[in-house]
Order: C-alpha cells, then sequence, then structure tokens
C-alpha cells in the first residue's frame, strides 16, 4: 500500500545531518521544508539524542510511529497541524542540545518523554479552542471535562505507541515504560495554558535563586512542563517574517472559531477570536507577549542562558509588533 511504501521509503533513505537541516537553530523554520523531510528530520532529532540506541527502539518502528504522528494531524487546520508539532519539537531539541545541565538534570527516559510530548501534543486538533469544545458538548467535552483537548492528545499519543508496528517503547523495562508514560501524560496536559498559568508563578520564584536543587522530582516535572509551554509558544520567538507569517495562520484559525461561535451560539467571541478586531491585532500580540509569553522565555533564560535567543526573539517581535499598534 502507499502506507507500506512510506514508510518503506523512510526506512531507506538518508537521513540529512542536523545542521544541514538547521534543527539545530534556535530560529529553524519548517516553512517550505518539503513533507517527507519533516519526518526525516523528526529521525534526525532521534538519532542526534541517542535515543534510538539508548532505548533499543526498532528502526523500522520509529519510521512508521513518525509518519503516523504525523497523520494524526489535520492538515485542514491552519495552525495546529503536523507543522506545528515539528516545530515545538525542534525547539525543544534545540533546546536540550545548546544546554549541557539539561543533559545532567535530565535523565534519558525524561528526554525520551520530552521528544515524545512535543512531537504528538496537539493530535487531532480541530482549529478550535478547550472553551468551544465544551460549550458545543462535543463527546470530547463528556469524555474528557477540563483540559478536554489535551486528554484527547494524550490518549491519542497512547493510542500510537500501542499501535503494532509502531511500538518504539517496546524495549523499555515495565518500570520505565509505566514512568516515561506518566510523564508523557504530565507534559501533553502542561500544554493546557490555563494549566501553564496556574504552575508559572513556582517557576518564576524559582528562576529567581542563585542555584536550584534539580535532584526533587517535583522541580524536575515543573521544569519540564515550563520547557512544554516554552517550545509550544515558540513561533513568538521566531525571525519576524516567520512571526508574521504563523501569526496570519493562527489568527486564521482563532477568527474561524469566532464565527462559528458568533453563528452557533449567538454568543460575541472573546477579542483574539472576533473577526471585527483584526485592526487590534498588533496591540493584542503585544499583551499577549507581556502577559503570557516574554515572563517565560525570561525565566527559562536566567536559569539557562543558552537559551536566551528565545527571550531576544520574544522581545525584537514586541518590538515589531508594537511598532504596527502605533
Ligand atoms: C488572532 C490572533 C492573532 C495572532 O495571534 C498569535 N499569533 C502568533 C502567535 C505565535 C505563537 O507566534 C500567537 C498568537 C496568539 N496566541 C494566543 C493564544 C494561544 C496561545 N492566546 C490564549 C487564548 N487566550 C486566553 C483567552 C490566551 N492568546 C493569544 C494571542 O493573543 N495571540
Amino acid at each position: 500500500t502507499a502506507a507500506e511504501q512510506e514508510i518503506q521509503a523512510l526506512q531507506e533513505a538518508t537521513i540529512p545531518s542536523a545542521e544541514s537541516l538547521f534543527i539545530l537553530d534556535f530560529h529553524f523554520s519548517d516553512f517550505g521544508l518539503p513533507e517527507d523531510l519533516t519526518t526525516q528530520a523528526t529521525i534526525r532529532m532521534f538519532l542526534d539524542l541517542n535515543l534510538v540506541q539508548d532505548f533499543n527502539i526498532d528502526y523500522k518502528n520509529l519510521c512508521q510511529w513518525v509518519l503516523t504522528v504525523r497523520r494524526g494531524y489535520r492538515n485542514s487546520v491552519p495552525y495546529h497541524n503536523w507543522n506545528h508539532a515539528l516545530s515545538t519539537a525542534q525547539s525543544m531539541f534545540a533546546m536540550l542540545m545548546a544546554t549541557d545541565q539539561f543533559q545532567t538534570i535530565f535523565s534519558r527516559l525524561e528526554i525520551l518523554a520530552l521528544m515524545i510530548a512535543t512531537l504528538n501534543h496537539d493530535l487531532d486538533h480541530r482549529g478550535v479552542s478547550n472553551s468551544y469544545i465544551e460549550r458545543s458538548q462535543q463527546p470530547l467535552a463528556q469524555l474528557y471535562g477540563h483540559s478536554s483537548l489535551e486528554n484527547h492528545h494524550y490518549n491519542l499519543c497512547l493510542f500510537i505507541l500501542n499501535n503494532t508496528g509502531s511500538q518504539i517503547l517496546s524495549g523499555l523495562s515495565s518500570e520505565d515504560h509505566r514512568a516515561v508514560l506518566h510523564m508523557i501524560k504530565r507534559a501533553i496536559l502542561a500544554t493546557d495554558l490555563t494549566v501553564y498559568m496556574e504552575r508559572r508563578k513556582e517557576f518564576f520564584s524559582l528562576s529567581k535563586k542563585s542555584r536550584v536543587n534539580w535532584k526533587s522530582e517535583k522541580k524536575r516535572d515543573l521544569l519540564r512542563s515550563m520547557l512544554m509551554t516554552a517550545s509550544d509558544l515558540s513561533a513568538i520567538t521566531k525571525p519576524w517574517p516567520e512571526q508574521k507569517r504563523i501569526a496570519n495562520l493562527v489568527a486564521m484559525e482563532f477568527f474561524a472559531q469566532g464565527d462559528k461561535e458568533r453563528e452557533e451560539f449567538k454568543i460575541k467571541p472573546i477579542d483574539i477570536m472576533n473577526r471585527e478586531n483584526s485592526t487590534r491585532l498588533p496591540c493584542m500580540q503585544v499583551e499577549y507577549i507581556d502577559d503570557i509569553c516574554y515572563p517565560l522565555y525570561k525565566a527559562v533564560s536566567r536559569l539557562f542562558d543558552t537559551c536566551s535567543p528565545l527571550m531576544n526573539g520574544c522581545k525584537k517581535n514586541r518590538e515589531n509588533w508594537l511598532h504596527l499598534a502605533a
């Protein structure tokens, strides 16, 4: 079948180096990257983090797993699609590869969990938020209640990992298997912005300490969650042409939800989802950066200065949006 041929082609492909794919760069953009190179870039990340070797991952299973995860995203959705999943995983990869401290703070199993979680964190996203799902009483809301979407993303991640032919965790001991699934679930649920807003205060105070004892599992869990959000929102740190392009995709998706909310629920959508506010998009972006993004990148950069390109990119985009808002 076509799927089997695609797995075969990926399995036989010579995977380009990280340098030639620019996946070590914080300013990486997958814009224009052909689809088959996006799957090869994912394989390259797993290879260069030594995960294939450390966890005895069968290479054919890894290829099938990557292709199945890619197919799990809807290309009908402007922003929350495979490209967003890949960029999120690449941001995590760039931070992990740039920061020696992460190699000592995190175990190999934690690195594996973060890479699986970033790639799977928005699986089957429909381009609408939790609040829309809950209001429209979609089955997902009945099924999962709060963080309904993130629970759905995790369950699909689990489904693919259990699928014959894509069981990349089959080489793990049962203890490691249980531990990595727990960390993957925590990491995916951490990408719900409400969870991030609840937990970030503790992280910000940690970032002001001169020294942090990362031996504590509680602190490492918090750090993993914050790095998930830093990766998830990393488009806000990209060079202006890329940020502008992404903002248009996000706006398309948000305004489409706003239109549906007006149509189906006869309600006025929130500001960022209200197409009538599109002229105020720049100043909404400045607010978004000030309230949600910049404080996170500042805290991460304070703890790990190798990640400061994320903070600087975010600061630069604030200036760019402010200039447009004037
Ligand atoms: C209409 C949207 C304009 C474009 O918006 C964007 N463009 C680009 C990026 C990016 C990451 O590069 C991000 C955004 C962007 N994303 C936003 C999100 C989801 C992460 N929220 C949540 C929902 N709200 C709670 C109610 C907080 N507000 C946002 C915003 O104002 N802008």
